[in-house]
């Protein structure tokens, strides 16, 4: 495939306001330790990160000059996640990410909870949320699935397809033209790598470079950001892949905008919608308005969030409580074995 414009790797006025004098435009396809490999209309570059590789992500523009990334600019949106491990850091995982297709399959796998969650996730990293269902082939009534998809949220588009048919799967295309950046997310098995390979001609494009590539070893894909065979852009990352729910409380009242609404128009502001007088979300149920499980859903949500978004100050208090705990057990079993 020719070599992409600016235009075609997704640089718009957003960035062009940002990007200062003597500066020059380039699309981070690789965050490596130490570097970024990243897209210009010229070709590849390799870039010295002097704030930090683990600051850019992939899909983001910087303005480099002298062989350096020299800033990065201000993302349309970006995707995080609440990084594994003892501290509840923030990591990015991809950045101007215009759709995130949620693939799931027409089966087992479909689970309104779980779509929900990824629909918010979309909202708060302000990307559009497109419902992939895959398996349609497989399914007895393949509509079904579908209009469970469209009423989780206005939000959302839904497609059914076999993700094995080339044919189908051209049907992603309009989200992944020339400029347009697409990521999927979803479980397992649900068929993310046969939409890629569909999307991608399965040839990944071009030359990549690798960190270990220092003495002249090229590799001559890019793992992260694809090329589409439509002129788009595919996101594919280790993180995308395991990527879960976090700090998505802004997602999360866009999705269940019908339930924040009832929950302005209780009497309290602080209404718990339990027992007090003047609940509009109860008085919904009671109506037959509001479905008891989407109440429950999103109690569920609301609940892991805050869990999630609690501040790494919080999480190390609980931390140091939970180590002089498991301290004091130690102590006293040891105290125990002496006697
Ligand atoms: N019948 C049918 N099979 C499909 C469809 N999509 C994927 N498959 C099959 O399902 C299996 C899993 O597909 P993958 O594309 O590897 O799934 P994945 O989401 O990439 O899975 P991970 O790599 O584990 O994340 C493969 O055997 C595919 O051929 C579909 O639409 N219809
Ligand atoms: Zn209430």
């Amino acid at each position: 495939m020719n070599t992409p414009t600016l235009s075609d790797l997704g640089w718009s006025d957003h960035f062009a306001r940002q990007l200062e004098d003597g500066d020059t435009p380039a699309r981070v396809a690789e965050v490596h330790r130490s570097l970024l490999v990243a897209l210009t209309p010229d070709g590849p570059v390799r870039l010295a990160a002097p704030s930090g590789a683990g600051s850019f992500a992939v899909g983001d523009w910087v303005g480099m000059r002298d062989g350096a990334a020299r800033v990065r600019l201000a993302p349309k949106g970006e995707i995080a996640r609440k990084a594994a491990g003892r501290t509840v850091a923030r990591q990015l995982v991809a950045a101007n990410v215009d759709t995130l297709g949620i693939v799931t399959s027409c089966n087992a796998d479909f689970n309104a909870a779980r779509l929900e969650r990824y629909v918010a996730l979309a909202a708060a990293s302000d990307c559009l949320p497109l419902v992939i269902l895959t398996k349609a082939d497989l399914a007895e009534d393949p509509r079904a699935y579908l209009r469970q998809a469209e009423r989780l949220s206005p939000l959302v588009t839904a497609l059914a397809l076999d993700a094995r048919d080339a044919d189908e799967a051209a049907r992603l295309v309009p989200w992944c033209g020339p400029g347009q950046t697409l990521a999927l997310v979803g479980s397992s098995g649900v068929g993310k790598t046969t939409l890629q390979n569909a999307l991608t001609g399965g040839a990944e494009a071009t030359a990549g470079i690798r960190e270990d590539d220092a003495k002249g070893r090229h590799t001559t894909t890019y793992r992260a950001l694809r090329r589409c065979a439509a002129g788009g852009w595919l996101i594919d990352t280790p993180g995308m892949r395991e990527l879960q729910l976090a700090d998505s409380s802004e997602g999360i009242d866009e999705v269940f905008e019908d339930i924040t609404d009832l929950a302005a128009a209780c009497r309290f502001s602080d209404c718990a919608h339990e027992t007090e007088p003047g609940c509009a979300v109860r008085a919904a149920l009671e109506a037959g308005e509001l479905e008891p499980e989407r109440l429950a859903r999103w109690r569920k949500l609301e609940a892991e969030d805050r869990h999630n978004s609690e501040t790494l100050a919080q999480a190390r208090a609980r931390h140091r409580g939970f180590a002089k705990k498991i301290r004091a057990i130690q102590r006293d079993s040891r105290r125990r074995k002496g006697d």
